[in-house]
């Protein structure tokens, strides 16, 4: 009923969940259209720097350079539909053979910051915890506060708490102390990685694509390039700094707003400033005499184990709700810490990661990232 509902722009419909996320269905004019020209499209934007606004509109846009047409929401007769969120179950049972969604039912099990640790920690226990040690420790409080005082009382360390009804670090702050943690609001706690691998003394993350086109069989695509965020803040553990969000933080939404945040302005350019591009940090770490082989042979580890945690659950989903076993495709934004020992940590596992461009690396990676994703969904 709600995907149904129209809003006031015609192409534009939104579904029922708390966010309100638009939907969009596209049709393809000419048949056999593929995505094969996606570079000379991606360099365009790049040189003109046309920065499309908010996420829908870089799939969008690909989409009708390439000949699709966005359609009516109440339109059967679409070739695929991009969501900021979940379709509902109905809506799903009723597609075509040819027709793509890019979200799979429940993949909310890997997304959700409590699903995706209690499904790791499953693993944990039915597989060996070494073979699935790779997400730090979470309670979601208050309903585990009594488990979450228990270990905390075991060991002093470090835990970072996260509301669970924010992103892009807000609301996030670090305490050693675990009756800290219990405030207002429902959040989740992890034990904060206090050893990460340092950059010039400051700390960064990965942002990576992962593609998943079937999870039963499991099919999986890591895209080549990604994203490193750095903090603006020279990491120190002392607990003096806990408070300083811009040095335990690498989300881009907390350092844009630091006076030491330095933008990168020219594409090429991938290890400058506060954001690279992933091969610019690996360059950067075999330089350094790093090994970057096994980083990434580890890096590929972790993500296939975390797809693993949740095949299960989606590919049930899948089989009481999706008709066809093309209809679903879905990207996932993986964000991954790298310790000192160069051991990849999954922090999280982001539904619709962001494809907003800010930068001229945002638009070269995502607009190349999503070309290839739909050359790939469709062929
Ligand atoms: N367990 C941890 N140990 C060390 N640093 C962490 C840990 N968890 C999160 N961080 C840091 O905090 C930042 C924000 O965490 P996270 O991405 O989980 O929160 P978020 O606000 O939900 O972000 P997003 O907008 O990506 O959903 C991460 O980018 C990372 O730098």
């Amino acid at each position: 009923k709600n995907l149904r509902s129209k809003s006031s722009s015609p192409a534009i419909f939104w579904s029922g969940r708390s966010k309100k996320v638009p939907i969009f269905l596209f049709k393809a004019d000419a048949l056999g259209c593929n995505f094969t020209e996606h570079k000379s499209i991606a360099n365009k934007y790049h040189m003109s720097f046309k920065q499309p606004k908010g996420d829908c509109k870089l799939v969008r846009t690909l989409l009708t350079c390439h000949g699709f047409k966005e359609c009516e929401a109440s339109s059967v007769n679409y070739n695929i539909i991009w969501t900021g969120s979940h379709v509902k179950p109905y809506f799903l049972s009723s597609m075509l053979k040819f027709q793509k969604v890019n979200h799979f039912p429940r993949s909310y099990e890997i997304t959700r910051k409590d699903r995706l640790y209690k499904n790791i920690e499953m693993m944990q226990q039915n597989k060996g915890f070494k073979h699935f040690n790779f997400v730090p420790q979470t309670f979601v409080l208050p309903r585990e506060y009594k488990a979450f005082l228990f270990h905390s009382n075991k060991e002093k360390c470090l835990w970072i708490v996260k509301p669970t009804s924010l992103s892009r670090g807000r609301g996030i702050f670090l305490t050693n102390s675990p009756e800290k943690a219990l405030v207002d609001d429902n959040v989740v706690v992890c034990r904060y990685i206090d050893n990460p691998l340092l950059i010039n003394g400051y700390k960064f993350d990965l942002r990576l694509y992962v593609l998943v086109t079937s999870f039963d069989p499991l099919i999986i695509y890591l895209y080549k390039e990604g994203l490193t965020r750095f903090a603006t803040v020279q990491f120190n553990k002392s607990s003096k700094f806990m408070g300083d969000s811009c040095m335990h933080l690498t989300n881009y939404s907390i350092n844009k707003h630091s006076s030491a945040y330095v933008s990168n302005n020219d594409a090429s350019v991938e290890d400058r400033g506060s954001k690279w591009s992933l091969s610019g940090l690996l360059r950067f770490l075999r330089e350094n005499h790093y090994d970057t082989t096994a980083l990434m042979m580890s890096i590929e580890d972790v993500i296939i184990k975390t797809m693993i945690s949740g095949e299960f659950a989606i590919s049930a989903a899948c089989k009481a709700f999706v008709p066809h076993r093309g209809n679903c495709f879905e990207l996932f934004g993986f964000d991954i810490l790298i310790d000192e020992k160069m051991k990849p940590w999954v922090l999280e596992v982001n539904l619709s990661p962001s494809l907003a461009c800010d930068a001229p690396l945002d638009l070269k990676i995502k607009s190349n990232m999503i070309s290839d994703l739909l050359s790939l969904v469709g062929s």
